[in-house]
C-alpha cells in the first residue's frame, strides 16, 4: 500500500460540535505532507485521531492498514511505538540533560543495553548538530537549540510517521530554517513518513511534498506548494498572502459597526 496513513470520511464532534466534516486525506509512504489551516480549523485534532487519543463518530483513520479505532490497548500501543511526535512547542524535561531527554523514549519502550542507547542518542543529536551539547539542561541552551533536542527525541525510535505539531511557533527566523530543514532531511535519512501541522506557510511550502489546507474542519484546498501558491481559490490566496480579511472574516460575526453605533447602516 502506497499510503501510509489513511483518512476516509472522517467526522468528529467535540459533544454536538462538529470540528472535523467529511474528511478524506491521503498520506503516502516517504512523504512529507502538511497540513495547514488558521487556529481552530481543526489540525491538532487530525493528530490526535491519527494517534488514537480519540475516536471518529463516523469514517476511519487507517495507519499502516490498521483503523486506529478498532486497535484495543495493546495495539495501540504498538502503533504508538512507531510514531514519533513533537508536540506544540515541544517541551523538554527541564530536569533531564539533553542527552537523557533524547534517550527516554528509548529507555520507556525498549530494552536496549545502555551502549547501545548512547550511541543511537548521540546520532540522533549529531543528527540535529547537538552532539557536544548532550550534558547541558535545556535552561543552558537557547530555544532554537531546544527544539533540535526535541526534534532529536521525536526520532529518536526511528519512528515510521512522525508528527509535528506547530514545530516553528516561537521560533526566530534563522532556527525556523533550520528547524525546516531538519524536518526535512531526518524523514528522508530516515525513510519515514511526516506530517507538518503548521501556519507558517514560507516554511511549511519550503519543504512539504503536499499540502492540505484545512478551514472550519473541511479541506478547502490541497497540492503541492507550487500548485498552492499558483491557486486563485480567495482562502488559500488570504493564506498564503497573509491578507487579514477574506474569506475568514476579520470581524467575529455579528452585528455592523454602524449598528453598534447607532447609525443604522449596514457594515
Ligand atoms: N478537548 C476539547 N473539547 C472541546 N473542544 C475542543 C477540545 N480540543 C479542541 N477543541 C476545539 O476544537 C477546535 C479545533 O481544535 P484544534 O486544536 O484541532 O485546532 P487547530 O487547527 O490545531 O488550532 P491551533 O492552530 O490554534 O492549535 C477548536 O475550536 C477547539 O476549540
Amino acid at each position: 500500500m502506497s499510503n501510509l496513513v489513511e483518512i476516509r470520511d472522517l467526522h468528529f464532534s467535540y459533544g454536538d460540535r462538529p470540528i472535523l466534516q467529511n474528511l478524506s486525506m491521503d498520506f503516502p509512504r516517504g512523504k512529507l505532507i502538511a497540513v495547514m489551516g488558521g487556529s481552530g480549523s481543526g489540525k491538532t485534532t487530525v493528530l490526535r485521531l491519527i494517534g488514537g487519543q480519540i475516536k471518529p463518530q463516523r469514517g476511519t483513520v487507517a495507519v499502516n492498514g490498521e483503523v486506529v479505532s478498532q486497535l484495543d490497548t495493546e495495539g495501540l500501543y504498538r502503533l504508538r511505538r512507531k510514531m514519533g511526535m513533537l508536540f506544540q512547542f515541544g517541551a523538554l524535561f527541564t530536569d533531564l540533560t539533553v542527552f537523557e531527554n533524547v534517550a527516554f523514549p528509548l529507555r520507556e519502550h525498549t530494552e536496549l543495553p545502555e551502549e547501545l542507547i548512547r550511541d543511537l542518542v548521540l546520532m540522533r543529536l549529531n543528527a540535529v548538530g547537538l552532539r557536544n551539547a548532550a550534558d547541558l539542561k535545556p535552561n543552558e541552551i537557547s530555544g532554537g537549540m531546544a527544539r533540535r533536542v526535541a526534534l532529536a527525541r521525536a526520532v529518536a525510535l526511528d519512528p515510521a510517521l512522525v508528527m509535528y505539531d506547530e514545530p516553528f511557533a516561537g521560533l526566530d527566523p534563522i532556527s525556523m530554517g533550520v528547524t525546516a530543514n531538519l524536518i526535512r532531511n531526518l524523514n528522508d535519512a530516515l525513510g519515514s513518513t511526516s506530517i507538518l501541522v503548521s501556519h507558517d506557510v514560507n516554511e511549511t511550502f519550503l519543504i512539504a511534498d503536499y499540502v492540505y489546507f484545512l478551514s472550519a474542519g473541511r479541506i478547502v484546498a490541497s497540492g503541492t506548494p507550487d500548485e498552492m501558491r499558483r491557486s486563485t481559490d480567495p482562502y488559500v490566496k488570504q493564506f498564503v498572502n497573509a491578507e487579514p480579511d477574506g474569506p475568514v472574516p476579520f470581524h467575529y460575526p455579528g452585528k455592523s459597526l454602524a449598528e453598534d453605533l447607532g447609525l443604522g447602516g449596514k457594515r
